[in-house]
């Protein structure tokens, strides 16, 4: 078995004390590339909030081998603000800012590696587009092309083909098997069975709590799913609360 890429530990992620996510534990070694499925608020955003850090702990840890600095993460669209007016060219360019700073001028190397970032997402020539022009496709290729700059060695995307057309999906499917080549380490959450089955070969299922995780063909079962229903009835009235201690 490969290191330990991202370790989780009895982790509890909450809310204002409540849970969304309760004492997941498991490994995710460096190299792997896993879905994350569950059904509608299983806290499945909230576990890639988590790994990042931009929510703390309740109860357990996240432990990233290499840093967090070493995470690139895509959100979901929706809680992305499209209307900061910002070219094409430059929304690629920020996934270079570890490199750069946030305050210094690009250079030519990196206006070339934001060429080759576009040309690799068939974006070729839309540099000098403002982001809000672009289709939801369009716009997720760009990301994608920021991600490339960023050149992380673990990549949490968050629903990366939702409202996304077939094609745009598949051209972006084929970006993260690059990546799965060059032994980066992948998560996605991810609603689609069929897509999950034909290219992640490891799955974690959550219902809130961690139901299974390990070969795609080993948990994505009739028999899992089906209990993933049916807890997913369970959590809306349960509505509890954490002790003050786990807060
Ligand atoms: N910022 C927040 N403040 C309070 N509660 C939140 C917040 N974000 C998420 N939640 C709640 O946490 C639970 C898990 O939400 P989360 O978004 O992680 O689920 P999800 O599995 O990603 O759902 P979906 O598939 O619908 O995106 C839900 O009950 C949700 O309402």
């Amino acid at each position: 078995m490969s290191e330990a890429a991202i370790t989780l530990d009895d982790l509890t992620l909450a809310y204002d004390r409540r849970p969304a996510v309760q004492h997941v534990s498991g490994v995710f070694p460096c190299g792997s590339l896993t879905a994350i499925v569950g059904p509608n608020g299983a806290g499945k955003s909230t576990l890639l909030k988590g790994i990042v850090g931009l929510i703390r702990p309740s109860r357990g840890r996240v432990t990233c081998a290499s840093g967090r600095a070493q995470i690139a993460y895509l959100p979901q669209q929706a809680e992305i603000d499209r209307s900061f007016p910002i070219m094409v060219g430059d929304a690629v360019a920020a996934g270079a800012w570890r490199r750069i700073g946030v305050m210094r001028a690009i250079g030519p190397d990196i206006r070339g590696q934001v060429q080759d970032a576009l040309s690799a997402v068939g974006l070729e020539g839309f540099a000098r587009r403002p982001v809000g022009s672009l289709s939801a496709g369009q716009f997720q290729r760009v990301l994608f092309a920021r991600l490339l700059l960023q050149d992380a060695s673990i990549i949490l995307l968050d629903e990366p083909f939702n409202a996304v057309d077939q094609r745009t999906t598949a051209d972006l499917l084929r970006l993260v098997r690059h990546w799965h080549g060059e032994q980066r380490t992948i998560i996605a959450v991810l609603h689609d069975y069929e897509q999950v089955r034909a290219h992640f070969p490891t799955t974690l299922l959550l219902a809130r709590r961690l139901l299974e995780w390990g070969p795609t063909a080993n948990v994505m079962t009739p028999a899992n799913l089906h209990r993933m229903r049916g807890m997913s009835e369970d959590w809306e009235e349960a509505g509890f609360c954490l002790p003050e201690a786990h807060r």
